[in-house]
């Protein structure tokens, strides 16, 4: 991935984050952390009962006990009196513990009999007890800047009394699917709705146009997608043909053109484009190529526009579970479905394959040295992540 990997950079680097915006909770859901969530109160908010049972001072359980039941608590109510030497409380789950109260002995191993309680065993100071602040303490880091405010991350923001976050903006993209064929529905626009869908579950919001395959048209569209988005995903038209026009409208558009066919297969005719600014990928049209060319690069560089950390998909070192074929040239990216004993499987390579992305799980790259590839031999693997 060497020499694919500097052209990689070079994209990527070349997107910043997006502005910074305070926003409510509620509307941050899908973005990225600008600034870094502090706690503004502590989890738990007390120091309370991990079961239901009785509060005591360990103290005075350091063996058989019997102790006298001064009171109940519950979830919601307030610690109270301090708990004297031979005093005990019933207390539930999430309940707050009493001043002087050091642990919880659980319902099943005590014996109530009227105002009295009675345990077998000692307890240790600490047990059954959730200290304040245990999880997060207050002023303590909740999430760290370009974390993805997911499900998980909004509960804990609202657990520790966060209700506004400094977050980058959602980007705005279009997706302009060039050609007659997709534009007359003679070939079914494919490539199109996995951008729109794949860009969305980045927290963009998408815009899918078709345009013909004619200069002045995609001009047109080209100058009104870069007015009104952040980026701009072209798809076909990029190569030599006779009808691919994206790079002569953007060079039209006085556009700065910084890539223009990069080494890997598929998806060699790559196109990078900075138009006052923004950056424009033109992808390959056909489908393999296209999906690589999106994993490749623009989805790290969407990432890194919107804010997020680590923009890269996980990589791992897996075994081959079947021989890769190829020669030495290009880096080679290949779909690929991990296996149940944790090695990965090729299935297929061709540029304009469709079922292969549908069934991948991951992808496979092959460095532009290598010829064929025994099973067995450890590839880097890139995580598809959405699972089977
Ligand atoms: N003489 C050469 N020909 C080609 C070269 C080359 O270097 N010299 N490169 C080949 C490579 S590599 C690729 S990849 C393709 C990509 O070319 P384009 O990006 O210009 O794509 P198109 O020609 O417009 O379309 C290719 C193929 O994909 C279909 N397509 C287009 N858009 C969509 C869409 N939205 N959804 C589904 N399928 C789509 C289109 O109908 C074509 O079948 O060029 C090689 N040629
Ligand atoms: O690089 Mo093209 O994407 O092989 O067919």
């Amino acid at each position: 991935m060497d020499k694919l990997g500097r052209y990689q950079d070079a994209v990527v680097q070349a997107v910043a984050p997006l502005a910074p915006e305070r926003v409510r909770l509620s509307l941050a859901s899908g973005r990225r952390l600008a600034e870094p969530v502090h706690a503004l109160r502590p989890a738990p908010p007390l120091t309370c009962s991990a079961m239901d049972g009785f509060a005591v001072r360990a103290a005075d359980v350091t063996g058989p006990a019997r102790l006298q039941v001064v009171r109940a608590i519950f979830a919601g109510d307030l610690p109270g009196a301090p708990l004297g030497p031979g005093q005990a409380a019933r207390i539930y789950t999430g309940a707050p513990l009493p001043p002087g109260a050091d642990a919880v002995v659980r319902e099943e191993a005590a014996r109530e009999e009227g105002a009295w309680v009675s345990f077998r065993a000692p307890v240790r100071e600490g047990e059954h007890v959730r200290p304040q602040g245990e999880d997060v303490p207050a002023g303590g880091l909740a999430l760290e800047a370009g974390a993805r405010l997911g499900p998980r991350q909004l509960g804990l923001c609202v657990a520790v009394g966060v209700q506004e976050v400094v977050a980058v903006r959602r980007p705005r993209a279009v997706v302009l699917a060039t050609g007659d064929e997709v534009v007359r529905g003679r070939t079914p626009d494919s490539n199109g709705p996995v951008l729109e869908a794949a860009l969305a579950a980045l927290g963009a919001e998408v815009e899918l146009r078709r345009v013909p395959d004619d200069l002045d048209a995609l001009t047109g569209e080209l100058r009104g997608a870069l007015a009104a988005a952040d980026a701009v995903l072209t798809v076909g038209g990029v190569s030599v043909g006779a009808r691919d026009h994206v790079r002569a409208a953007l060079e039209r558009l006085g556009a700065e053109v910084r890539v223009h066919g990069v080494p890997m297969k598929p998806g060699k005719p790559f196109l990078f484009a900075l138009s006052g600014g923004k950056p424009v990928f033109g992808l390959p049209g056909s489908p393999s190529a296209c999906l690589v060319a999106f994993e490749v690069f623009v989805r790290p560089a969407l990432l890194r526009l919107a804010g997020a950390a680590r923009p890269f998909r996980r990589r791992l070192e897996l075994r081959l579970a079947a021989p890769l074929r190829g020669k030495p040239g290009r880096a080679r990216l290949i779909w690929a479905r991990l296996d149940d004993d944790g090695r990965v499987r090729p299935i297929g390579r061709d540029a304009a394959q469709i079922r292969g992305p549908a069934l991948a799980d991951a992808l496979v790259v092959a460095p532009s040295e290598a010829g064929e590839l025994a099973e067995g031999t450890p590839v880097e693997t890139w995580l598809l992540e959405e699972g089977r």
